[in-house]
Formats: structure tokens, C-alpha cells, sequence
């Protein structure tokens, strides 16, 4: 058990898996709910999160079922039912576009395994009629500088509970990464990522509360 945290602490969790992460659907801006390990990594989240005992000011959320269940359950583990919560489109998961709704394997036999990485992973390509994860930054960045900023550099410690892109958007944002560094970084669903922040609001270090899964995350970083 750690001891209680003193510091501004925000911490990010993206949702649990979904029913189309189950079924390896393109998502987007759909909006399916979690499946019943999706609902099980939210709980785990939450009591990740409880064992270092951070009391939270305020939440931030999607407009998606998935995310906004995430993190009731993850506010309900932590007996933290009052905490005020903001659901905001600002933070939805990209559009993916024509691809929504489309099986990602499915995706790759009919356009080819590169194209569907560059629609996934590159920094300024597009899926059709979708966004990219810059153009998902340029709507995160504003609503993080009006909404959330000010509550991290009031002293809030706040939780956002989000989807994989919209995540990825403010990981670039906190840890100050390029576009080629983000491309690297993934976030599995359910893993919270506990942020230590400065006083000037800014992270200075950086934990995630469970063990690599599937993804190779990076161990904890001292962020400078
Ligand atoms: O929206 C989706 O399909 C997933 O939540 C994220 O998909 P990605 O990992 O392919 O961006």
C-alpha cells in the first residue's frame, strides 16, 4: 500500500474493452457498451487506482456508453460516487469514418495491412470521411486547455476516462511528444496511467498502475 499522494494528481484510464474491441470492429464514434471482461477491467482499474488512495476533485468523460461506464464503476470501486462528472464529445474516440462498423482483419484483406496502419497509426492520414489522430488533437487540445486545465492548475486532482486516440492526444499534450514519439505509445484498455503534476500543472512523473498486457508500455518514467 502506498501512502497517500500530496501532489495535483491526474490520472487517465481508457475505457474497458468494448463489445466491438471483442469483436475487433472498427468503433470510432459508435457507441457499444462494455462486455463483461470490459466491465472487470474497469473494477480492477478502480481498485489499482484506490491503493494509492487519490481522492478525486472532478471527472471528465466521453459522450460513449463505454468510457462513461468505465468510469462509474472505476468511481464506485473507489468509493467516490459525489465526484462531480463532465461528459464531454470533445474527448470521443477518432472517427474512423467509412471504416466504423467494419472488421479490422476484414479491412486488411480488402485495402492491404499498410494502408489500414497508416489509417491507424500514422499522425496526419485519415481513414475515408474519418479523423485522423492530429485532427482528434485539435479537438482534444482546445477542450483540455478550457476544461481541464484549469481545474489541474487550480489544484484539482482529476481523473479522465476516455478512448485509446482521444488518450493518445493527451499523453502528446502532458509529455510534450512529437508526432513520430506518439506513434510509439499505445494504451490498453482499462490501465490506468497516474500522472504526478507540478505546480505550474505540468507532469512530473508518471506511473501505469498495471502490468503491461498485451502492449509493451514502457515502465514508470520520470518525466523532465
Ligand atoms: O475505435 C476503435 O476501433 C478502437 O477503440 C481503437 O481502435 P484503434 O486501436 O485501431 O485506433
Amino acid at each position: 500500500m502506498t501512502d497517500a499522494l500530496t501532489d495535483n494528481i491526474l490520472v487517465l484510464v481508457r475505457h474497458g474493452e468494448s463489445e466491438w474491441n471483442k469483436l475487433n470492429l472498427f468503433t470510432g464514434w459508435r457507441n457499444p457498451d462494455l462486455t463483461e471482461k470490459g466491465v472487470i477491467e474497469a473494477r480492477v482499474a478502480g481498485r489499482m487506482i484506490r491503493d494509492h488512495r487519490v481522492k478525486f476533485d472532478i471527472a471528465f468523460t466521453s459522450a460513449l456508453k463505454r468510457a462513461q461506464r468505465t468510469l462509474d464503476i472505476i468511481l464506485s470501486e473507489l468509493h467516490q460516487p459525489d465526484v462531480p462528472i463532465i461528459r464531454n464529445p470533445a474527448l470521443n474516440e477518432r472517427d474512423y469514418g467509412a471504416l466504423s462498423g467494419l472488421n479490422k482483419d476484414e479491412a486488411r484483406k480488402k485495402w492491404g495491412e499498410s494502408q489500414v496502419q497508416l489509417w491507424r497509426r500514422s499522425y496526419d492520414i485519415a481513414p475515408p470521411d474519418g479523423e485522423s489522430l492530429k485532427d482528434t488533437l485539435a479537438r482534444v487540445r482546445p477542450y483540455y486547455d478550457e476544461a481541464i486545465w484549469p481545474q489541474i492548475t487550480a489544484g484539482k486532482n482529476v481523473i479522465i476516462v476516455a478512448h485509446g486516440n482521444s488518450l493518445r492526444s493527451l499523453v502528446m499534450i502532458l509529455e510534450n511528444l512529437s508526432k513520430d514519439e506518439i506513434l510509439e505509445r499505445e494504451l490498453a484498455t482499462g490501465a490506468p496511467i497516474l500522472y504526478r503534476l507540478g505546480a505550474d500543472g505540468k507532469a512530473i512523473d508518471r506511473k501505469d498502475l498495471l502490468p503491461a498486457r498485451s502492449l509493451a508500455a514502457p515502465p514508470e518514467d520520470r518525466i523532465v
